[in-house]
């Protein structure tokens, strides 16, 4: 049987290929949406345009606006004027829901034993429904976090986008008690990439989900080549991938991991390596996924 899965998403991009391949592999309860990649009420409509496009029957709560202390920047530059690269026109027939995302993934965490949350955003969401009823923790099976980098941040020299736009955020869910995976940037850079030999192989395709995904990466590709990677990186959707398929996880340790939440290193993802602060393991760190089952996967999914 599926396992029951929100997607908390800052939809953009990458996130519309995270949601469709979540769909796929999983049973997916709801699309909670956070501020991050791009203006909130525009995620909102990129979040339901996609859905009415692929025909979910999914839906989709709208979260909290703004990170907690509300320091960030959208980065339409990233993923287009609307967030979507070449797709601009974004109406849909369908609505959000009335209930707030924060009251939906406590309802929800209630209602589906053993429910997951695959959060391939800032984890603003998260950390305000902890804050409501902390005993989600002790429902909610599993968090997988895409967030954080070693070291080659994306958007700092430090920080990775979703933990540098609210690391409060990330602190206080790391502190809860979850049972917590992350997909750190540099994982998702090594396995997750599209190259043009791979964008040219979906083009081909021509497949209403291929045509999509190259509409909707064109920017993000763009960018990332103007930066030095090979293509857009598909970070979300290996971070569900993995979720998915544990056994594509080659390589991971748990450790004490924090995030920094002062001045210039701001969003800095700490992990104690070395064990030096003595403090309990609080993450799963994964260090190598498996490219070729992704890519695999990816390339399936568009094929239809
Ligand atoms: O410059 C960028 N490159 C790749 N992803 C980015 C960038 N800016 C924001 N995101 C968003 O942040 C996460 C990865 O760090 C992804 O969730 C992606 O949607």
């Amino acid at each position: 049987m599926a396992r029951n899965v929100i997607l908390d998403s800052d939809t953009a991009s990458d996130d519309t290929i995270a949601i469709l391949l979540a769909s796929k592999l999983f049973n997916l309860v709801g699309v909670t949406i956070v501020s991050g990649n791009v203006n909130f009420e525009q995620e909102v409509k990129n979040a339901l345009f996609t859905l009415e496009y692929f025909n979910m029957d999914v839906p989709v709560f709208m979260g909290s606006s703004r990170p907690i202390l509300g320091i960030w920047k959208t980065v339409e530059e990233v993923h287009g004027k609307k967030g979507m690269g070449k797709i601009e026109h974004l109406e849909s027939n369908r609505k959000a829901e009335k209930e707030h995302a924060v009251d939906a993934i406590i309802r929800l965490s209630k209602e589906y034993d053993n429910l997951e949350i695959l959060a391939v955003s800032p984890l603003t969401n998260l950390a305000l429904a902890y804050l409501k009823d902390p005993s989600i923790v002790q429902r909610i099976r599993k968090v997988w976090i895409m967030g954080g980098a070693f070291s080659r941040g994306n958007t700092t020299c430090i920080a990775e986008f979703n933990f540098w736009v609210d690391p409060e955020a990330a602190k206080i869910v790391l502190h809860a008690g979850f049972d917590i995976t992350i997909v750190p940037w540099e994982v998702t850079e090594d396995a997750a990439f599209i190259d043009d030999n791979l964008w040219n192989k979906i083009e081909k395709l021509n497949t209403r989900s291929s045509n999509f995904f190259v509409s909707v990466n064109s920017t993000l590709r763009e960018y990332s080549k103007a930066h030095g990677a090979p293509g857009s990186v598909q970070t979300d959707s290996l971070t569900v991938y993995l979720a998915y398929d544990n056994s594509s996880i080659l390589k991971s340790k748990k450790y004490f991991v924090d995030v920094e939440t002062c001045s210039i290193s701001r969003g800095a993802m700490l992990i104690d390596f070395y064990k030096n602060s003595k403090r309990k393991c609080n993450a799963e760190i994964v260090l190598e996924a498996n490219r070729e089952n992704f890519i695999k996967t990816l390339f399936n999914v568009l094929s239809n």
